[in-house]
Order: C-alpha cells, then sequence, then structure tokens
C-alpha cells in the first residue's frame, strides 16, 4: 500500500478552509439554510460548502457557456455555475422532481440567472439523448442517481467538445466504493463508474480527495 499523503481533514481545518474560500452570498446561504430546513432528511444530497466555489471556479478557468447538470435537487450547483457563466451562457439542468427544483428555480430567480438556466423534468438519460449528438457541451456536473452514472457518462462523453470538462460528484461513496463484496447498490455502482471513466482512452481523469470525492475528468483533443 502506498504512503498515506493526504494531510487529515479535522473539523477544525475544514472550518479554516471554507474561512479562506469565497463566501456564500445571500442567495447561496439562503437556500443552504431552507433546505436544511424544509428537507432535513436529503440536505445531504446537497453539494458541500467547498464545491460551489470549485464548481465556479471551473466554470470560469474554462471559460464554459454551455453546461449541462445532471442532478438538480434544491439548486446549490446549478446556481453556483449560472453565477460564474457568461450572460450568453446557458446551462441546462436535468432533474425528476418538480418539488425540489422549485426552490432551485426560485434561487435562479433571486439571484437574478434565471435566463441562463433551462430545467428540463424527465429522466436524465432521456434528457441527455435527445440533445444534439455533435461535441456542444463545454462542462458538464454529475450528482444524480448512482446506478446512472455509467450511461451519462456514455451521453455525455460525444457531446463534449475536445478540451470539455466532466467534473463527477460522490465518487467515494462515503466510502462504500471500497467493499469488494458488494456487487449491487450505490458504493458498488460508484465503483464500476469509478473503472469505466479510469479506463476510458477518451477521457483524462484525475480524482480528488474533496467532500465524497470528486474526478475531474477532460476530453482529449
Ligand atoms: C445528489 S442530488 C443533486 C444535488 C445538487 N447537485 C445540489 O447541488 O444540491 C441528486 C438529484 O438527482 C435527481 N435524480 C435522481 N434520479 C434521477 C433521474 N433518473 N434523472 C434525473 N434526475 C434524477 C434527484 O431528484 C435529486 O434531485
Amino acid at each position: 500500500m502506498p504512503a498515506f499523503e493526504n494531510t487529515p481533514v479535522t473539523p477544525e481545518l475544514y472550518a479554516y478552509v471554507l474561512a479562506h474560500n469565497p463566501q456564500p452570498d445571500p442567495v447561496q446561504q439562503g437556500l443552504v439554510e431552507t433546505t436544511r430546513a424544509l428537507f432535513p432528511d436529503d440536505a445531504v444530497m446537497q453539494i458541500a460548502q467547498t464545491q460551489g466555489p470549485l464548481l465556479a471556479f471551473l466554470v470560469r478557468l474554462t471559460g464554459a457557456r454551455h453546461i449541462v447538470e445532471v442532478g438538480t435537487f434544491t439548486g446549490m450547483s446549478s446556481l453556483s455555475m449560472a453565477q460564474a457563466l457568461p450572460e450568453d451562457g446557458r446551462l441546462i439542468a436535468l432533474d425528476v422532481s418538480e418539488e425540489w427544483t422549485a426552490h432551485a428555480r426560485e434561487a435562479w430567480a433571486k439571484a437574478g440567472v434565471a435566463d441562463r438556466v433551462e430545467l428540463r423534468i424527465g429522466p436524465a438519460l432521456e434528457s441527455l439523448r435527445a440533445m444534439p449528438a455533435e461535441p456542444h457541451i463545454d462542462l458538464a456536473f454529475l450528482d444524480a442517481n448512482k446506478d446512472g452514472y455509467v450511461d451519462y457518462w456514455e451521453e455525455l462523453v460525444p457531446r463534449l467538445r475536445p478540451g470539455g470538462l466532466i467534473v463527477v460528484d460522490n465518487v467515494f461513496m462515503f466510502g462504500e466504493v471500497l467493499d469488494t463484496s458488494a456487487t449491487s447498490g450505490r458504493g458498488a455502482d460508484i465503483r464500476r463508474f469509478n473503472e469505466h471513466a479510469a479506463a476510458d482512452e477518451r477521457m483524462e481523469s484525475v480524482m480528488l480527495t474533496i467532500a465524497d470525492g470528486v474526478t475531474l475528468a477532460r476530453k482529449k483533443g
């Protein structure tokens, strides 16, 4: 086993990280609070506080203008990315839930970015398959049902521009990826996805130890 090279992130160190990152604006802070208050059992699905600034940073770094999000929930990741888009940029947000995404719509409107976001309600695989087949996506964020990740990846990669980026959330699945005895369930789903992504010759992928694990994958060419 290789030496463990990561500095363990204690709660104190995590607070230090948050204090040295861009701070949530009032709309983002309101969305964190609303999500925790209204959906206490599901709020864990919201991206971690370190991830909004990271997504915004990646949108600006790549100069992305056309973003696809798979898994919107109450809207924190889409809000963070839409706010980083140029005015003529577009984000297509995919989700099955009208109830959860109603809060996303409200947040986009409050932040003045509603005109940059198009929400498509329905199974994400169908929505992805209905998109133009040619490469046109600059950045995709994958954060929906884990048993769909491989299929979403397979729909996204051909539609990604050369140099385009896929950001994948929950690639640790809370550590469940290490349970090699599990052949079904979300840990096994993500383990299969991680193997699929790492072996994909069309993409260059790096797995980061942020939040519940994030993979950044760039399309070669
Ligand atoms: C982890 S949450 C997304 C969190 C969100 N990115 C955020 O920042 O708050 C996963 C979302 O995937 C959605 N979802 C689950 N199955 C889906 C499917 N088959 N197609 C589209 N969305 C789906 C759920 O409704 C849920 O809102």
